[in-house]
């Protein structure tokens, strides 16, 4: 009889209002690396932002795109299918809260998380900002009253309290499978690479919807030691008319998209980064196959 343990293999999708520590919890569950998939390289129409393969299991941690609260109307009715789609086809949703909070936010959430929620896990962050520990449970079954989570899991991202319970739970609920990826290959891929989609990620995430062409990166220096990284990237957008989107009030977009970029890259490098990011108008060169070429992209 064969005594061991199948493998597991699945989707994870990580929810939740902004600032509860969706990006922390991920980043410390993958291990510190920050794996990034080439979308042309994806078997599936997820996006995927990291893969973290044990000796039993493999997750797969996808994006969840659209959640967002701050449209209105038919443009918000519109995300929420989007993420009430994603969050159907993942096996297991993970719901990150914050210890002792609940807001408008949160709220929002709830009718868009799967209508089977045994495969779902609430994932009470930031318990190590809890002042007193015995306030848990009354806010846990709250949680419980709104929606009948298959698991309830309090952690701490920062201090990776009860990282490997939650991993369990996960695991728990993945199908059984062969893995999709090999255990390496995802944090191989070269680190330009991975810079330029964490800085395309920031811009399609503050001005995504206004921007109406996409617009690319192109790494143009990198210099790298054991001590530090000094990089200089260009956003290379197809008009003029772009810039003042892209730089925002008094330069404020390009500040924060600079900023968040450049802290996701120094967890990724695991050392101080000075990055210089600037803008570039290339007029029309999505149509221009050697202008793609000259930018890298064939
Ligand atoms: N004290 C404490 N702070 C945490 C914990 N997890 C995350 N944080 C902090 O909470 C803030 C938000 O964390 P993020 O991981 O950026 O949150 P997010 O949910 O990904 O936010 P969005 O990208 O805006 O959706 C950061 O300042 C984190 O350092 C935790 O377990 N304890």
């Amino acid at each position: 009889m064969n005594t061991e343990k199948p493998f597991r293999c699945g989707f994870v999708a990580v929810v939740g209002r902004p600032n509860v520590g969706k990006s922390t919890l991920t980043n410390a569950l993958i291990g510190g690396k920050i794996s990034i998939v080439s979308r042309k390289a994806q078997t599936t129409r997820h996006r995927i932002n990291g893969v973290l393969t044990k000796d039993d299991a493999q997750f797969v941690f996808v994006d969840t795109p659209g959640f967002q609260t701050r449209h209105g109307g038919a443009m918000n009715r519109m995300m929420n299918r989007v993420v009430t789609q994603t969050l159907a086809e993942v096996d297991v949703v993970v719901h990150v809260v914050e210890a002792g909070k609940w807001s408008a936010g949160d709220e929002q959430l709830l009718p868009l998380l799967p209508g089977n929620p045994a495969n779902t896990i609430l994932v009470v962050n930031k318990v190590d900002l809890l002042k007193n520990k015995n306030d848990l449970f009354a806010y846990v079954q709250k949680r419980m009253e709104q929606y009948a989570y298959g698991a309830v899991v309090p952690v701490s991202a920062v201090k990776d309290t009860q990282l490997d319970v939650l991993l369990s739970e996960i695991a728990a609920r993945l199908p059984e499978g062969e893995p999709m990826f090999e255990p390496d290959a995802l944090t191989d891929r070269p680190m330009r690479f991975l810079v330029s989609e964490l800085l395309r990620e920031k811009i399609f995430r503050l001005v995504g919807d206004e921007l109406p062409y996409g617009c690319t990166v192109v790494i143009e220096q990198w210099e790298e030691d054991d001590r530090m990284a000094r990089i200089a990237a260009c956003i290379v957008i197809e008009r003029e008319s772009h810039r003042p989107i892209l730089l925002g009030a008094k330069g404020e977009h390009m500040k924060r998209i600079a900023s968040e970029a450049r802290q996701d890259i120094m967890k990724l490098m695991d050392k101080p980064v000075h990055l210089e990011v600037y803008i570039k108008v290339r007029k029309g060169w999505s149509d221009k196959a050697s202008a793609l070429r000259e930018l890298g992209y064939e």
